[in-house]
């Protein structure tokens, strides 16, 4: 694909996505893979515009200014690198019919999570630090920072909480590594040596950590594979902007051929594989038959979807769709729902809420339940707390009486060989993204806008940050 203005390798900001609303593929075997990072995803998506479509209409290549983000606190080395970094195999690989000298990394992208207790206040900063968890109005952006110290600080307590009850810390990071060898094996299987990065968003081992082995190992091609099955601005996409920045500023990254895999929950073995462990679960009850499977999927806020045209709904819509149609072709006729989970905050975020739903389930009569987080695949807080622990008791106490839970994917092999595939197939649209830098006038123009977001940003600094009682309704709301 070409940048019609550009020719060339599509331009990281002339891109359109094209899974937005009605756009999903529901191609049974292929992931939705691309080596493009758009910054008008919303606009785009929104409209449903097919990249041809962008092409023909000669839509500009903005150029995105936001600043290169530097949320980071404690972003010292303090961790080392995966094991899996030193085990590099310098193989002659062939990734086509032309036969080339490759050095193939593979990115994971992740969220990260606190290894202890006194992680979880910093991790929560450098979540909520992220203009893609709390999106301000550009104006406002430089209250970022104030805004997270301020969040991360309230709600450090109930989090703790949390981790304290599932021992501790989360276990992210050792479950994504034991993923990134077991990836790694996989792809040996398929002939493929490539080493293997993990990258977590919010906590170590940092995307930026990874994004400097990958360039120290001189890697020649990369394909980066975020571990959300669905593709979310809030997710999938915060990693992937972090990635862009890079190839913005760096000439090493500008030239590396890089494929990303955005989504994949369409995926046959995906689909499958949960199939699989939901038939398994099915079994354990006593009338499997009258089990009712209940998706719960982690939530984000509705204007995520309704303004700025994030896929995640509908893809995670269709996941749904394709399980269940894998089940019924099993002969799997269990009824189904789906809800969203772990919401934060004073907003409305996808409906209908799963603890809501549980209460009306139980008045119902619905007496046997199957909970199947859909929206992750490794165990984390809100598997091992939130599902396994507030939502059985709220179950239980709703008058369900027979309760179970479909494990994370984690290793399971199946899942673990279909990514290996994902990454072979993705290996021959590995190509260079092409930036542009803004011009002299945009300097003008970023001056003003830096100069009335000082402005208006103190009077609202001011009133947020120095006001008792907004405080206080802050804490009620919010947190
Ligand atoms: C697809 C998965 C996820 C989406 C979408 C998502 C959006 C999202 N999350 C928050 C706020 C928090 N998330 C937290 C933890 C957390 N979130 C996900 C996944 C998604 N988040 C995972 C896997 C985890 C757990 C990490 C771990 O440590 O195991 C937390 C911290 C925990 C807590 O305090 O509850 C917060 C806060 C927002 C605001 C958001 C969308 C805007
Ligand atoms: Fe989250």
């Amino acid at each position: 694909m070409e940048c019609a203005r550009c020719s060339g390798a599509l331009h990281l900001d002339c891109s359109a996505r094209f899974l937005g609303k009605g756009g999903s593929s529901r191609s049974s075997s292929h992931s939705s893979s691309t080596n493009l990072v758009s910054t008008k995803y919303e606009q785009n998506s929104r409209r449903n515009v097919k990249p041809s479509q962008l092409a023909a209409s000669g839509s500009s290549c903005l150029v995105n200014r936001s600043p290169v983000l530097k949320q980071r606190q404690n972003l010292s080395l303090r961790s080392t690198l995966a094991d899996v970094y030193n085990t590099f195999d310098e193989k002659v690989i062939s990734v086509s019919s032309h036969a080339t000298e490759e050095k193939v990394g593979v990115l994971l992208l992740n969220l990260g999570g606190p290894e202890t207790l006194d992680d979880v206040q910093p991790f929560l900063f450098n979540l909520f630090a992220d203009p893609d968890i709390i999106r301000l109005p550009r104006l406002f952006r430089f209250l970022q920072r104030p805004l997270a110290k301020l969040i991360s600080t309230f709600r450090a307590p109930k989090s703790k909480d949390g981790y304290a009850s599932i021992g501790g810390g989360s276990p992210l990071r050792k479950i994504t590594d034991e993923q990134a060898n077991a990836l790694k094996v996989a792809l040996k299987k398929k002939n493929l040596h490539a080493n293997i990065y993990v990258g977590m968003r919010y906590w170590y081992p940092f995307t930026e950590e990874a994004i400097d082995q990958i360039k120290k190992d001189r890697i020649t091609k990369l394909v980066v594979l975020p571990l959300y099955p669905q593709y979310s601005i809030s997710t999938s996409g915060s990693s992937i902007r972090v990635l862009q920045n890079v190839v913005r500023e760096d000439s090493y990254f500008a030239g590396l051929p890089i494929s990303i895999i955005e989504s994949w929950y369409q995926r046959d073995g995906y689909v499958k594989s949960m199939a699989d462990l939901i038939e398994k679960e099915l079994s354990i009850f006593s009338n499997p038959e009258e089990v009712m499977i209940f998706f719960s999927a982690h939530g984000v806020p509705l204007t995520y979807v309704t303004d700025a045209g994030d896929p995640y709904k509908d893809q995670m819509e269709d996941c749904i769709a394709l399980i269940m149609g894998e089940l019924r072709s099993r002969g799997i006729l269990n009824s189904h729902t789906l809800a969203y989970q772990s919401r934060v905050g004073p907003v409305q975020w996808l409906k209908p809420y799963t603890d809501e739903v549980l209460v009306e389930l139980g008045q119902q009569g619905v007496k046997s339940l199957l909970a199947v987080p859909v929206s992750f695949v490794s165990e984390h807080i809100e598997t091992l707390e939130e599902i396994d622990m507030e939502y059985k008791e709220l179950a239980l106490e709703s008058g369900i009486e027979n309760w179970g839970r479909v494990p994370a994917l984690g290793c399971t092999s199946s899942f673990i060989s279909d990514l290996a595939d994902a990454v072979v197939e993705a290996l021959p649209s590995a190509s260079a993204i092409v930036t542009k830098k803004a011009d002299e006038s945009d300097s003008d123009m970023d001056l003003m806008h830096y100069l009335s977001k000082m402005f208006f940003g103190s009077i609202l600094a001011f009133v947020l940050l120095l006001s008792p009682r907004l405080i206080s309704a802050f804490r009620n709301t919010l947190l």
